[in-house]
């Protein structure tokens, strides 16, 4: 049997990040930057109030205070968005919204609650030092300054920040779009009667979900049957628009497995058992011109979902162009004792606590849907390790 590391080393070593395509800022949520973003202009571009209130000369209002207010004549009022280039004489005050460029002349704003909120002339009862409430050209980004630099994840803050320095589009390797197809002619979809002999379809619904939260964007297609030629039919119409696909089912021993029998005499999928539970029989390839990644996922739900985090994540981060790692682990204290088989490496299914410790769930079949979905973390069991003991420190792959 192949180790998970031979494995993953081999996926690992097969895809490629995506090539980089210009996409608008309203779909690159989560794409990895292809460029350096630089600042054509400072910012903020002119300096501008941070408070509603009045331009000064912070000397016309130094004597100011509650008993004796320094009373001044408004001869200018700038709203956020005023485009004149005003300047206020000395004994003037301008009123001023937070955001509106300071006139030129004025080197301070008092906010409006240390005013009487006059409008012709104002009653200010607390003096402003040089430079208050006023926020300097520059102070955030200078000119030409880099203020993403490729390779960062496009998050709503640096989406935030591309389009404060004027961006409208920006270089990125895209999302992956990966194909979900789920195989079995046991599958209901969810939502329609069960007849005997069928379960709801979930695996696809997995997936997708883990698709989309690993930075890719999924198709799902409905459950094709156990008939090898549908499901390499489905596949090879499918192909074209996907730069990963998934499959979950059929790469067994069973008298049908339409994946591995579709995909095995081609060559350049090759299935095999590697050392882990759940999880066991995978299968890896790269299909056509495109060499585009499948990844036969084992058809128990718990399986394929853990075989997605330890094998598709890290190969989907690679693709979106992030560096080659395994899921990263956390170290943490185990609240009762587990076994595990000789041999392979298990993924117990746990509850990770705040406090450090994880408490593996009641139900480690790999068909333990619920069990699954109770977890959020799998407890990492070596493969010399047959039995681990209450209190014992394991390491574990956060969900
Ligand atoms: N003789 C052997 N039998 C099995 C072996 C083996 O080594 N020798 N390995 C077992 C292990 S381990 C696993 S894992 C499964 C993997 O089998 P397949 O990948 O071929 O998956 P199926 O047989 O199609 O399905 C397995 C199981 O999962 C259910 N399933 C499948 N797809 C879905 C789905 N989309 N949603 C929900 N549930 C699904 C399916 O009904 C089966 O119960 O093989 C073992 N057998
Ligand atoms: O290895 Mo299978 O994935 O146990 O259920």
């Amino acid at each position: 049997m192949r180790s998970v590391d031979a494995h993953l080393a081999e996926i690992l070593a097969a895809v490629r990040p995506l090539d980089p395509v210009v996409l608008g800022l309203d779909a690159a949520l989560g794409a990895i930057l292809a460029e350096d973003v630089e600042a054509p202009v400072a910012l903020p571009p002119f300096d501008n109030s941070a408070m509603d209130g009045y331009a000064v000369r912070a000397a016309d209002v130094a004597a100011a205070s509650e008993d004796q207010p320094v009373v001044l004549p408004v001869t200018l009022d700038v709203a956020a968005g005023d485009g004149a280039r005003r300047a206020v004489a000395a004994g003037h005050v301008t009123r001023i919204m937070t955001g509106a460029p300071v006139p030129e002349g004025a080197d301070a704003v008092v906010p409006v609650e240390w005013t009487d909120g006059g409008v012709s002339e104002v009653a200010i009862r607390r003096p402003a030092p040089a430079g208050n409430a006023i926020r300097r050209s520059g102070e955030d980004v200078r000119p030409g300054d880099v203020v993403l630099s490729s390779g960062a994840v496009l998050g709503p803050a640096q989406l935030g920040i591309a389009a404060g320095v004027g961006r409208s589009a920006v270089r990125v390797r895209p999302r992956p779009r990966v194909l979900v197809l789920s195989t079995g002619a046991e599958l209901a979809e969810p939502g329609t009667p069960l007849a005997h002999g069928q379960i709801w379809e979930s695996n696809s619904f997995t997936l997708v979900a883990a698709v989309r939260q690993a930075g890719g964007e999924a198709v799902r297609r409905r459950a094709v049957g156990d008939d090898p030629a549908e499901f390499k039919d489905t596949l090879d119409a499918l192909l074209g628009e996907a730069d990963a696909v998934i499959t979950s089912g059929g790469i067994s021993m069973g008298a049908y497995e339409p994946v591995k029998e579709a995909l095995a005499p081609l060559g350049t999928v090759r299935f095999e058992k590697v050392a882990m539970q759940p999880g066991m029989p995978q299968g890896f390839g790269l299909l056509g011109e495109r060499q585009v990644p499948i990844f036969t996922l084992p058809g128990n739900p718990v399986s394929s979902y853990v075989s997605f985090v330890l094998f598709v994540k890290p190969a989907l981060a690679v693709m979106r162009g992030l560096p080659a790692a395994p899921a990263p682990t956390v170290t943490a204290t185990l609240t009762s004792a587990a076994r595990s088989p000789a041999g392979k490496r298990s993924f117990l299914r746990g509850v990770l606590g705040t406090d450090g410790a994880v408490a593996p769930v009641h139900g480690q079949g790999s068909h333990q849907l619920a069990a699954l979905a109770s977890a959020n973390a799998l407890i990492v069991v070596p493969e010399d390790v047959t039995g681990l003991t209450e209190g014992e420190a394991v390491e574990v792959i956060p969900l």
